[in-house]
């Protein structure tokens, strides 16, 4: 692995570069300072490290300023290089550099990484447009979607593709923040596809310098093309794990969270093969960013910690999330009512019933003890 990585940082060297406003070293910027992108901000600042010929070794985080007992957080990153607030306990790397000012974090960066919770988004964006450079690579790491009326469940990749014209991927896996923070080893799985107007190897970003970015000795990176597999699997599963944490919080049991994760991966591929044709059935079996996702998240993620809460207290989950998450966000429970939106605005409903399930549970009343009902056809059997 070393000496794949080095190969790619000679290849670059070694290249003579097009006069162009992108050229290596990349400039890399994260967008996002919660759980996941302090994780994300410090796993690719030890890499830009490593690979000077590569990266700009500075990386800048933008970080949603706030006071913490009368100080900004951008303050105690910079001076104590933690964030006590969404990752405490971890040292980031001197060369990670908090700025609460969006477009000075984004004005020069090559490779921008998207990391925040995804209702987010589309405000940073609006923000940003005009300030980029023009052939600035992203990569997104959220887990959710955009439902646009016009053009239908949209992934956050392709938000950032058509609002600011810049080629944008994906990054997904089985990778709950705080072990990866921990440097606990973990799989993940980045996708992109070479844009058209792709400058040429060493002149440019592609597989290899992606690798180069986001792998670690803790963090092994698989990088493919499905761009679409990837994102449907990160996002869903945030609704198949609110699904668990229901039975879960009402002491169901592993078997009964096993059957939600069965009916689950099914609509996964199901809604991915309906709505992104493209995306290859092999992504949601075969990656990280698939089935592995989904058990990690089942077992021990914060939507199914938020679900089982509100089994347990009888609380919403607005008021769960608040309760346990400290400012963090599970994003199931917003991804459940924009998948509900679009399969009611597409006449789908029926066809995902543990989706619909989930949704009704969380903001129809719906009593979570009727899950095994919802989800399956009973017909002709006696209901005790
Ligand atoms: N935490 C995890 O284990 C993982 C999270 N993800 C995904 O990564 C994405 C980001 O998640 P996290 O970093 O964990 O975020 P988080 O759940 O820790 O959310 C807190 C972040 O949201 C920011 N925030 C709050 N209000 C805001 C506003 N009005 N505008 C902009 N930012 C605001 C906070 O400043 C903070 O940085 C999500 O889509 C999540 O599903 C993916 C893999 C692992
Ligand atoms: O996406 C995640 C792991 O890959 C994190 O899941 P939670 O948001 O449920 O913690």
């Amino acid at each position: 692995m070393a000496d794949r990585l080095n190969q790619v940082s000679q290849i670059v060297s070694s290249s003579t570069t097009a006069a162009s406003d992108t050229v290596p070293p990349f400039r890399v910027c994260v967008i996002g300072s919660g759980n996941w992108g302090t994780t994300i901000a410090k796993v690719v600042s030890e890499n830009t490290t490593l690979r000077p010929q590569l990266f700009h070794e500075q990386v800048k985080m933008w970080v949603f300023e706030e006071k913490i007992n009368g100080e900004n957080l951008t303050h105690i990153i910079n001076t104590k290089h933690q964030n006590v607030k969404y990752l405490p306990n971890i040292t980031l790397p001197d060369n990670l550099v908090a700025d609460p000012d969006l477009i000075d974090t984004v004005h020069d960066a090559d490779i921008i990484i998207f990391n925040i919770p995804h209702q987010f988004l589309p405000r940073l964006i609006t923000q940003m447009k005009g300030h980029i450079k023009p052939r600035a690579r992203a990569i997104s790491c959220l887990k959710g979607f955009h439902i646009d009326k016009v053009k239908g469940v949209c992934l956050m990749s392709s938000y950032v593709t058509d609002n600011l014209h810049i080629a944008c991927g994906a990054l997904s896996g089985a990778n709950l923040a705080p072990e990866v923070a921990k440097e606990k080893w973990s799989e993940t799985t980045v996708a992109y596809r070479i844009p058209s107007d792709f400058q040429g190897e060493g002149k440019d970003v592609d597989h290899a310098v992606l690798k180069a970015l986001f792998h670690r000795p803790y963090f092994h990176v698989n990088v493919v093309e499905d761009v679409a597999g990837v994102s449907v699997a990160g996002a869903l599963k945030n609704v198949v794990a609110l699904g668990c944490g229901f039975v879960k919080g009402l002491g169901w049991g592993d078997n009964a969270s096993s059957a939600i994760q069965r009916v689950g991966l099914g609509e996964i591929i199901k809604f991915g093969k309906l709505y992104f044709p493209d995306s290859e059935v092999e992504t949601y079996y075969g990656e990280s960013a698939g089935v592995a996702d989904l058990i990690t998240t089942c077992a021990g993620g914060r939507n199914v910690r938020v679900a089982s809460y509100m089994a347990k207290t009888g609380k919403s989950a607005e008021e769960s999330e608040k309760e346990l998450l400290n400012g963090q966000s599970a994003q199931g429970i917003i991804t459940c009512k924009e998948v509900h939106e679009w399969l009611e605005h597409d006449g789908k409903i029926d066809e995902f019933p543990l989706f619909e399930a989930v949704y009704q549970i969380v903001y129809g009343g719906k009593n979570m003890r009727d899950l095994p009902k919802m989800i399956e056809d009973l017909e002709g059997i006696d209901q005790e």
